[in-house]
């Protein structure tokens, strides 16, 4: 982190888990993972297909059960942690409507649910919906049908249904996976706007693309172990994908030598 950084993580964790094993049916997925989320850090979990990143975010959220180690989310352990309003999550891509006929706002209101309480909506989380559907730029549509909506347009509602929470914690995982270009820059300008404010973020990804301004550390899976834990991998996105196959000098000795080549793959 630069001295002029406004944002400065601090050191409590938001996101602590140590030595979690899962299991997907008989496979085991995540084989001892350490991943340590500050708060106000911006964190990139990176790694190839199948390498667990999607099982270590759902673990995180309580949707895969860890058969081992240990999990706390703001210093509670998951099994005590109730505290769900302070936490956004954006799944891998999939349809905001999910084949049910829904408004643009109705999706993004029911990601509102966990501070309202269930109860009718007021003002505050009238306005808040509203702030989340312009972070996304889709203020204009939100009485229309998300069945109209194109790929990205979808992805960015489901954002929008996480920020209307107004987490303190967003996971999110391949928020940029299959999003058209126009979309991709609304959706970093958006992630900024949360990062400035000190939202504290992982974010599954398969390479930095337009978010790596925003990345403070990136921690690599391969075959469920941590392989990297620190400063973004320069290559990634560029020519650290399958294929590419040279180490770069790294100025800083702590950089792991496994950086350049084949990280992703
Ligand atoms: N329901 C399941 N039963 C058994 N194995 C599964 C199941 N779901 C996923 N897997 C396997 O578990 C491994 C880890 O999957 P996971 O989705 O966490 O990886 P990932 O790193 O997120 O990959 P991707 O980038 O493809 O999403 C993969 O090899 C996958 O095939």
């Amino acid at each position: 982190m630069e001295e002029t950084s406004p944002r400065r993580p601090d050191d409590r964790p938001v996101i602590e888990l140590r030595g979690a094993t899962a299991s997907l049916g008989a496979r085991p997925v995540l084989r001892g993972v350490d991943l340590t989320v500050h708060a106000g850090e911006v964190v990139a979990l990176l790694g190839a297909n199948g390498s667990g990143k999607s099982t270590a975010v759902r673990s995180v959220i309580g949707q895969v059960p860890l058969t081992g180690g240990d999990l706390t989310l703001f210093g509670t352990p998951l099994r005590r942690f109730k505290q769900w309003h302070r936490v956004g999550y954006v799944p891998q891509r999939t349809t905001a409507a999910g084949g049910v006929p829904a408004t643009v706002r109705e999706i993004v209101s029911s990601g509102r649910l966990a501070r309202s309480r269930f109860g009718p909506p007021r003002r505050a989380d009238r306005e808040a919906v509203h702030h989340a559907l312009e972070l996304v730029g889709m203020a204009d549509r939100a009485k229309d049908s998300a069945a109209a909506l194109s790929g990205g347009q979808h992805q960015r509602v489901l954002i929008a249904r996480a920020l209307a929470v107004e987490p303190e914690l967003l996971i999110m995982d391949e928020p940029m996976a299959g999003v058209d270009l126009a979309s991709q820059e609304v959706l970093a300008g958006a992630l900024r706007e949360q990062v400035a404010r000190g939202t504290t973020v992982l974010l599954v990804l398969h390479e930095l693309g337009p978010l790596e301004p925003l990345i403070d550390r990136a921690v690599v899976l391969r075959d469920g172990c941590v392989v990297h834990d620190g400063p973004p991998p320069e290559a990634v996105g560029q020519h650290a994908l399958p294929g590419h196959d040279h180490v770069h000098p790294h100025a800083d000795d702590t950089a792991p030598a496994t950086l350049g080549t084949g990280l992703l793959s």
